[in-house]
């Protein structure tokens, strides 16, 4: 059973349409990324499956369920920046989230050490990195111990050793078990800590799946690239042209990039040019670029 899935979700504000008919359907245990640039409506999507939004049609359901509020208490979220007072330690901000949600303070500790402030925890709120102050929200987020997360956007605003830190922390807590849910802007996040994607954009699902299909696989009617590099180029390149399913040949500083179909195997290409006479000192089959392949899926970069 999945932990959340939606049937055609839409939501409209006045005249902008915000989500158009989204299912997404999201496994046990999986880290789940609602990838799409900024206005694409993430945070829509998010807030309504938190049951803090209202859905214009469509419908969604936890566990299989049809949310209701006990249920949705037992969902971590950080749907936005919380307001921890910042003269009071993260402890304290802490007791004053768990007396809010109705959970025990008791668990407290138990949520420092996981998002390793627990050394720190008699520190003012103010006193921590950005970093920290995001790592003590997912510790807030975790009181109750949770099983599902919803985050959006965990890393926004963080500098690269912020966001290194939440990565971390994410790629923990997948660990532990738990299903993590969360919006991101940024293709290599996703990659880096999800492994599941949905590529939404202008409120429409471009595309769906584990993190591998979805943005690493090239398909087979995709082109690859082929490098090689032989002593002498200008013979290899006069010979290589001469190979049928090498559709172009590009000469790069002290390489040859070669263009074709799936056809195009480096087995073929070695053996060819051994028959030619000519013995390769570097032959490589490149990936596709994970941002060629995001932009085949939404069609531009900047669009929303
Ligand atoms: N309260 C609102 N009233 C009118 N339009 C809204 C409202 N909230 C969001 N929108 C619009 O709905 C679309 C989706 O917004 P949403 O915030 O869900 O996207 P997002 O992908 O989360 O973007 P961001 O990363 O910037 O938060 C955008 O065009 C946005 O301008």
């Amino acid at each position: 059973m999945h932990v959340l899935s939606t049937n055609n979700l839409s939501k409209n504000y006045g005249t902008v349409q915000a989500l158009n008919q989204v299912n997404i359907a999201v496994p046990p245990g999986a880290v789940y990324g609602i990838l799409g640039p900024n206005g694409s409506g993430k945070t829509t999507l998010l807030g309504i499956v938190m049951n803090v939004l209202e859905a214009s049609s469509g419908s969604y359901l936890w566990n299989g369920q049809s949310g209701n509020e006990d249920q949705r208490k037992r969902i971590g979220t950080l749907l936005e920046t919380p307001n921890f007072y910042p003269y009071l330690s993260a402890e304290r901000n802490l007791e004053i989230a768990a007396s809010i949600k109705g959970h025990s303070t008791a668990d407290i500790s138990r949520v420092l050490r996981i998002v390793n402030l627990f050394e720190r925890r008699q520190s003012a709120f103010s006193t921590y990195s950005l970093g920290m102050k995001q790592r003590l929200a997912i510790a807030s987020a975790l009181l109750g111990d949770p099983q599902v997360l919803v985050l959006d956007e965990p890393t926004n605003g963080l500098d690269p050793a912020g966001i290194a830190e939440i990565r971390q922390l994410i790629r923990q807590l997948h660990a532990s078990g738990k299903t993590i849910i969360m919006a991101s802007h940024i293709l290599d996040e996703v990659e880096k800590v999800c492994t599941h994607v949905t590529i939404i954009q202008k409120g429409n699902v471009k595309a769906s799946g584990t993190v591998n299909d979805v943005l690493h696989n090239d398909g087979p009617a995709q082109e690859r690239v082929i490098e090689i590099v032989a002593e002498d180029l200008q013979l290899l390149r006069d010979a290589i042209t001469g190979l049928q399913q090498v559709k172009e040949v590009i000469s790069r500083p002290a390489m040859l990039q070669l263009i074709g179909a799936a056809d195009m195997t480096p087995q073929l290409v070695n053996r060819y040019c051994f028959e030619k006479g000519i013995t390769l000192s570097y032959l490589a089959l490149k990936k596709k670029s994970l941002e060629t392949r995001f932009l085949e899926i939404t069609g531009s970069s900047s669009d929303q």
